[in-house]
């Protein structure tokens, strides 16, 4: 894994301006993308957000998984905090890549869940690798976080890189009646850390 670093630029959000941080991965050519907002540091725990892409959810609304809502609501956070950082790593559908996330999507049309479909098609449930994570943070002048998220295993991979996880923050937004089933999965098969919580107002 080589990664390097290439731009800064600013990215005015509804929430705030951010700075974006372009990296790029020499060895597989993908592009990864690190958020910042206000002065950060490496001695205090900073709040932050490690998200997978997601096209379908980030940018296509989709109401299949939760990605888009958790998105908005770490960056609304980070700017509420008044500093912290998302890196947005470009490992679509936990690392099948997009086509195959819609190959899953049909099997799971025709009833498969998402670990079961992930595996009909040749799959592991998660095929993420998370190592272009510590040379990304570095970069970015942060060692210690408070992670904004529900998964156990990206906690332990950001642990077993060196990265003290300070903190991990919930991250429980936008179940709606379509990724009902998909949350339910995400919590007993795949470990998240999930308590019950409400429906998102246009679906109640
Ligand atoms: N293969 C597959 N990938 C999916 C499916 N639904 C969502 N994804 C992908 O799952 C990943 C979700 O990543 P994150 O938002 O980082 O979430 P997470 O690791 O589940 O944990 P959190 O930090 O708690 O959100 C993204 O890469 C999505 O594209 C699915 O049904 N099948
Ligand atoms: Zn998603």
């Amino acid at each position: 894994m080589s990664i390097k670093y290439i731009a800064t630029s600013k990215l005015p959000t509804p929430w705030g301006v951010f700075a974006m941080h372009g990296f790029e991965d020499t060895e597989t050519g993908k592009e990864h993308v690190a958020l910042t907002y206000g002065e950060l540091n490496a001695t205090e725990p900073m709040l932050g957000r490690i998200h997978s892409e997601c096209l379908t959810g980030d940018a296509l609304f989709s109401l299949r998984c939760d990605c888009g809502f958790q998105l908005q609501t770490a960056m609304q956070n980070i700017a509420e905090n008044g500093q912290g950082f998302i890196l947005y790593l470009r490992q679509e559908g936990r690392g099948i890549g997009l086509l195959n996330k819609i190959r899953a999507y049909e099997l799971q049309d025709q009833g498969a869940n998402t670990v079961e479909a992930n595996e009909r098609l040749g799959f592991e449930a998660d095929m993420r690798k998370y190592d272009m994570v510590e040379p990304m943070l570095a970069q970015i002048s942060v060692s210690k976080v408070k992670l904004m998220t529900n998964n156990p295993r990206k906690v332990k991979a950001m642990q077993s890189m060196g990265i003290e996880v300070a903190e991990r923050v919930p991250l429980q937004v936008g179940k709606n009646r379509y990724n009902e089933d998909y949350l339910k999965t995400k919590s007993t098969q795949l470990g998240h850390m999930m308590t019950e919580h409400h429906f998102i107002e246009e679906d109640k």
